[in-house]
């Protein structure tokens, strides 16, 4: 008892005073992987707490009447081109899978975000190293991550054991996590968002949008912190 008092204490004291911002995120988008590990390495050098929200990206464009932007002809071409430039800004070792668009438009995000959400409400902590996995299956070396064994893969590389990935398989067809994959996207849809990443900064309660991960350089003037770019510290982990 003594302990666990102890422990409360302690998780309440490390959470004090911190900026609360939720990342809400759909692992299909590419530019949201820089967003999610600048924010991953500046947790260790803001003073703040990110709170990681899977939702379906899908779900925002269908609600918004928002479309992919690489549906634009020359919005394809130029994302071809600066994501490349990207995933060296943030050092991301990002690399275009083969048929991008069979990727978002026909096997779309369902699957892998119902893995993650049954990963956040089974084994928390265990959430930011699955969704790098993901990430870096099916935006790194091209995997399809709507396939079991991939989904199996990313969750031994983030540290879960066998029993536990049967677990979140079987929980990733209950109701339970179909509705909070539905309710972290209509709090998202609810705040303002029409695509990923949304950050969402709450000042006094108050909820700010910011949208892209390009955005820091202001996010970090409205939390009063410093952007130091987009690797705060030369010693942050390497993937
Ligand atoms: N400028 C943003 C672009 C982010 C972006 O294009 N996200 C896509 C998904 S990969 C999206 O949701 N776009 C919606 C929109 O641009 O309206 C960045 O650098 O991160």
């Amino acid at each position: 008892m003594e302990i666990f008092a102890k422990r409360l204490m302690a998780t309440a004291t490390s959470t004090l005073g911190k900026k609360k911002i939720d990342l809400f995120y759909d692992v299909l988008s590419p530019y949201t992987w820089f967003a999610f590990e600048t924010l991953m390495r500046y947790k260790n050098h803001w003073n703040i707490e990110v709170t990681l929200k899977p939702m379906l990206l899908a779900g925002v464009n269908q609600a918004t009447g928002n479309k992919p932007p690489g549906l634009v002809p020359n919005k394809a071409i130029y994302m071809n081109s600066d994501l490349a430039r990207c995933a060296t800004y943030f050092n991301v070792p990002f690399k275009m899978p083969e048929d991008p668009f069979e990727m978002i438009m026909v096997k779309g995000s369902l699957i892998p975000n119902r893995f993650l959400t049954a990963i956040d409400m089974l084994y928390p902590e265990h959430l930011e190293a699955a969704s790098r996995a993901l990430w870096i299956s099916g935006w790194s070396r091209g995997e399809d991550f709507t396939q079991p064994a991939i989904l199996a893969k990313a969750g031994q590389t983030a540290g879960l054991s066998k029993d536990q990935l049967l677990k979140i398989q079987e929980h990733m067809t209950h109701q339970a996590t179909k509705d909070r994959l539905r309710a972290y996207t209509d709090q998202a849809i609810q705040y303002g968002a029409f695509g990923s990443p949304t950050i969402i900064y709450h000042k006094n309660g108050s909820p700010q949008l910011f949208f892209g991960s390009d955005r820091f350089p202001i996010l970090a003037q409205e939390i009063g912190e410093e952007w130091r770019g987009p690797q705060p510290n030369s010693t942050d982990s390497k993937l």
